[in-house]
């Protein structure tokens, strides 16, 4: 397995057409409840005052993480930034 920690900056335009977004933002939220639960991702935190979330992904490769994010129906509207994690050589477990 590997180990992601993504930070996802959402930017909705302005003019999007408010259906459009609600669906949007109901539909993204379905797609990562479902990911939850499946253990793919484990940590979801939303980043004090801004509409960005710091994740971890737990999934095989990193292309099993691209395929996830790139099927992110808020995906055209993110910035996002990944960092590989491996353990901490002092870690205790
Ligand atoms: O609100 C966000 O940070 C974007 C997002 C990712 C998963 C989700 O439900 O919303």
């Amino acid at each position: 397995m590997a180990l992601f920690h993504v930070r996802m900056d959402v930017a909705i335009p302005r003019d999007l057409d408010p259906k459009v977004r609600d669906e949007t933002i109901a539909k993204e939220k379905a797609y990562s409840q479902e990911l939850q639960r499946s253990g793919k991702w484990p940590e979801i935190w939303r980043i004090v005052g801004q509409y960005s979330n710091i994740s971890i992904f737990d999934v095989e490769s990193a292309d099993e993480l691209h395929e996830i994010l790139w099927n992110l129906p808020l995906f055209p509207y993110m910035k996002i930034e990944i960092m590989p994690l491996t353990r901490h050589g002092s870690d205790v477990k």
